[in-house]
């Protein structure tokens, strides 16, 4: 390993033993003749890498494809079946929440915990308890016994903590997506500042986070890895591959007959109070959510060219026939950006009837737009495109951020993508 670098994998494997009964372990143990009972599972198989000291990469892979198992063996918390492993640098790592928090300590009892657990003498910690506070800043809650945080103060307290100890090596298993928008902003700010010469490596299922923060990215898949490249083009290849094991081409056109299950109704999030609604009412926009287009999780963040979905919940106070569901993307200073409905894309609607509650789903990719924020307003009439009555159209009832690219110092209103750059001969 040349002194360049900070971690080394090499032919890195992780087998767990399944059993299909408990008592198929015992079995095992006592059997004489040496029988096995159990089947191996190769939750990482052979994987190997290495990270330079300056480096950012991030690792991608799909559910339960072994990115975890792979960071709790560089982080020393499980020891590989085979191959060999070596970092150089002290480590802080933010892997599972609670992980190295004692749940009856209050916030600053674990501050001290983790400083006494990673070397630090009181007197330095009391030195660094300021930043770590001013960083997590939950208040008077850091008084309280960490058992009753909220997931989002807990990562804020434990993120505050792990940046503040000063690693040489900065690890996180998609804590920070537990946080809140400006909370992740202002860690990703952090973890920019303190790149510049140490070593990140996270795991993300957002693309967006790959592709701004890191140098690098390597694709695991069922415990092996795919490809190590660069983030741009390995998000690509990511994407197009989750859409193509999701939804086939067939399986889309489809989609119209098959009821969206990414989440339910009752998930949906209420639409905030005073709001600009226009419409006689007939029927009236109860809720408005957004999904990552991949993991379905609900997100407010995206980047540019991001599959998404948008999600429509509305509730009719009278039959509603032929009805018409959409909406339209406006920017900051309120310039519409795209509009759709559901005639426009040839998707029916059945009438809705007096007292019902229904929510639609829109997937799309959202378009190039330039780092910002937008805002969607839903609507819902009755009758056709030329001629239909406004129920209710909610101005600005979703509000989203699309993340900066390395483009962001750009004007304009969308950034292009794919350009390619070269000089004649
Ligand atoms: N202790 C264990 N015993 C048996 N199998 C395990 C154990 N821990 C993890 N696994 C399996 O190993 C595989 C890899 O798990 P891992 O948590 O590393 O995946 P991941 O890529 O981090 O997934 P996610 O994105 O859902 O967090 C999974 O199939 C998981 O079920």
């Amino acid at each position: 390993m040349s002194d360049q670098t900070a971690i080394s994998l090499n032919r890195i494997t992780k087998v767990y033993k399944l059993y299909d009964k408990p008592v198929d372990r015992l079995k095992e143990a006592i059997n004489p003749f040496g029988r096995k009972y159990h089947k191996e599972f190769y939750a990482v198989n052979d994987v190997s890498f290495s990270i330079a000291k300056n480096e950012t990469v991030g690792i991608i892979g799909k559910n339960g494809s072994g990115k975890s198992t792979l960071l709790k063996m560089i982080t020393g918390v499980l020891t590989p079946t085979s191959g060999s492993l070596k970092v150089d640098g002290s480590i802080s790592a933010l892997l599972e929440l609670g992980a190295g928090f004692n749940p009856e300590y209050t916030g600053i009892e674990n501050i001290y915990l983790n400083g006494t657990i990673r070397g630090f003498s009181k007197e330095k910690m009391d030195e660094k308890l300021d930043d770590i506070l001013s960083f997590a800043d939950i208040g008077d809650f850091v008084h309280q016994p960490v058992k009753i945080y909220s997931s989002g103060m807990f990562v804020r307290l434990a993120f505050a903590v792990a940046i503040n100890v000063d690693p040489e090596i900065l690890i996180i298993d998609e804590a920070l997506s537990v946080g809140d928008i400006r909370f992740q902003q202002k860690c990703f700010r952090k973890i920019e500042e303190f790149k510049q010469n140490k070593t990140v490596l996270f795991v993300s299922h957002d693309m967006a986070t790959i592709t701004n923060y890191c140098d690098r990215a390597i694709w695991i898949n069922e415990g092996a890895m795919i490809e190590d490249g660069s983030p741009r083009e390995l998000a690509k290849q990511y994407q197009a591959y989750m859409m193509g094991s999701k939804i086939t081409k067939s399986e889309a056109l489809q989609a119209q007959a098959v009821p969206d299950t990414s989440i339910s109704q009752d998930e949906v999030d209420d639409l905030p109070a005073n709001l600009d609604v226009l419409g006689d009412n007939k029927a009236r926009i109860t809720g408005i959510t957004m999904l990552d287009g991949i993991t379905n999780e609900k997100s407010a963040l995206f980047f540019p060219g991001q599959a998404v979905k948008l999600i429509i919940k509305l509730v009719s106070h009278e039959n509603i026939e032929n009805p018409l569901v959409g909406f339209s993307i406006k920017d900051r200073l309120g310039n519409i950006i795209a509009e759709c409905n559901n005639v426009v894309i040839d998707a029916d609607i059945d009438d809705v009837k007096s007292h019902q509650t229904v929510s639609y789903s829109f997937a799309f990719q959202l378009p190039q737009l330039n780092k910002g924020t937008y805002t969607i307003s839903p609507a819902v009439a009755s009758g056709t495109l030329e001629d239909h009555v406004q129920h209710s159209w909610v101005h600005d009832a979703f509000v989203f951020q699309v993340m900066s690219t390395r483009r962001d110092a750009l004007q304009g209103l969308l950034v292009l993508d794919n350009v390619e750059f070269n000089q004649l001969q």
